[in-house]
């Protein structure tokens, strides 16, 4: 097979992938709201541009002027589409300023007829300026998600726009041919193409890896999360007290537990209804949370039981965060006022695992419920 047709086939294939992973992972991150209206003008204005340089237009200078503003337009579009597709929204009128200035620079040297090089690097510089923005966005944004592959991006994206920029100032100096043959020898397209076709293929892999390790991590998420209070969930909470048990085994800081019980939950559900239950349990959790500190974690164990991690704390210590978190909750507020019975206990180097400690604190809890409940026992160590 002749080369030019072989590159310019790789190239357009090069494009249909980069059509497939933004739509795919803009999907896939639930982007694609967001992102579809500048995806659909994207290659609307591409195709515009490009079908200008087919015949009958492409001996024209004034179509071959309207097809570079379109592709610059088009690469506004992409760079739009990605930023919002990273939760970030340019103004709008950057990109109308930056479209104006082309249009007047390529308006003037057709006008003033000096020539191809100012054409060539008017859409260089624009289609460079875009990728260049994109490279600063991938670098800015990506870098928390997954590090590794956000910087190859923005890696991709900058080693295109660094040879469109010097494609640009190339055409400046020596002017540009008018040929946009991407195999005719010595042409300075060239590189551009296979450019395209690389290091393009190497920013949609780099892409889908990044949404797809954000999508991961968001499902991750879900999956050690109780949807109704946005505590940790019961297989959540067990990782972490799994974890500290570890930790604790191997000579690192011990700590404690709290079982939470709403009390006459039943009762209250009963009364009011359950979807008044649901937000007793949401206030319930809100509660904990506020009534503890920084690194102590919430869970929801199961119905209306909470459990909570303490990290490095004592049994007193434990025991006097158990008496503000039950104060707490008992204060008076605008809901459903309710209380709630609690059973602390503290991992000792007897305890083979975790579990035996969670068996301490629940026997606390239920005595705490045997005594007439809106307490804190503390179970024996
Ligand atoms: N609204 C609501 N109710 C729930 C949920 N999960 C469990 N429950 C209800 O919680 C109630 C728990 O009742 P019991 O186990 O008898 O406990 P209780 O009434 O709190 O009694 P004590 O714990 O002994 O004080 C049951 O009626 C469950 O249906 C939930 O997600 N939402």
């Amino acid at each position: 097979m002749p080369a030019q047709p072989l590159l310019i086939a790789l190239v357009s294939v090069q494009f249909f992938v980069h059509a497939l992973a933004w739509a795919m992972t803009a999907r896939m991150a639930r982007r694609w709201r967001a992102t579809e209206g500048h995806f659909a003008l994207f290659w609307l204005f591409l195709a515009a541009g490009l079908a200008l340089f087919v015949p009958p237009w492409a001996s024209g200078s004034a179509p071959r002027n309207l097809a570079d503003l379109l592709i610059i337009a088009a690469a506004m579009f992409e760079h739009r589409g990605l930023a919002l597709h990273w939760g970030r929204c340019p103004r709008a009128a950057g990109y109308v300023a930056g479209l104006a200035a082309a249009a007047a620079t390529v308006a003037a040297s057709f006008l003033l007829d000096n020539g191809h090089g100012v054409r060539v690097a008017v859409v260089c510089f624009g289609c460079g300026a875009m990728l260049a923005a994109s490279a600063g966005l991938m670098w800015r944004l990506g870098r928390a998600a997954t590090p590794f592959f956000a910087p190859v991006a923005a890696a991709g994206y900058a080693l295109l726009a660094a040879l469109l920029l010097a494609r640009g100032v190339q055409a400046l100096l020596v002017g540009a041919t008018t040929k946009i043959s991407i195999d005719a020898p010595g042409h300075a397209n060239i590189p551009l193409a296979i450019a395209v076709l690389f290091v393009g293929g190497l920013i949609n892999l780099a892409h889908i890896r990044l949404v797809l390790g954000r999508v991961l991590h968001r499902l991750g998420q879900q999956a050690k999360t109780d949807e109704l209070t946005g505590a940790l969930n019961r297989r959540g909470l067990l990782q972490e007290l799994e974890q500290a048990h570890a930790g604790a085994l191997q000579g690192r800081a011990g700590y404690a537990l709290m079982m939470v019980d709403v009390d006459h939950f039943k009762a209250i559900n009963d009364q009011h209804g359950h979807a008044q239950g649901d937000q007793v349990l949401r206030t319930v959790s809100a509660s904990l949370r506020a009534a503890l500190r920084g690194d102590d974690l919430v869970g929801r164990w199961g119905g209306e039981e909470f459990c909570v991690l303490l990290p490095r704390t004592r049994l007193a210590d434990a025991e006097h965060l158990a008496q503000r978190v039950a104060a707490r909750v008992a204060a008076p507020g605008p809901g459903i006022r309710v209380t709630v019975s609690i059973g602390v206990s503290e991992y000792g180097p007897a305890d083979a695992d975790v579990q035996a400690v969670i068996r301490r604190a629940d026997d606390a809890l239920y005595a705490a419920k045997d005594a007439g409940r809106n307490r804190v026992v503390v179970a024996a160590g």
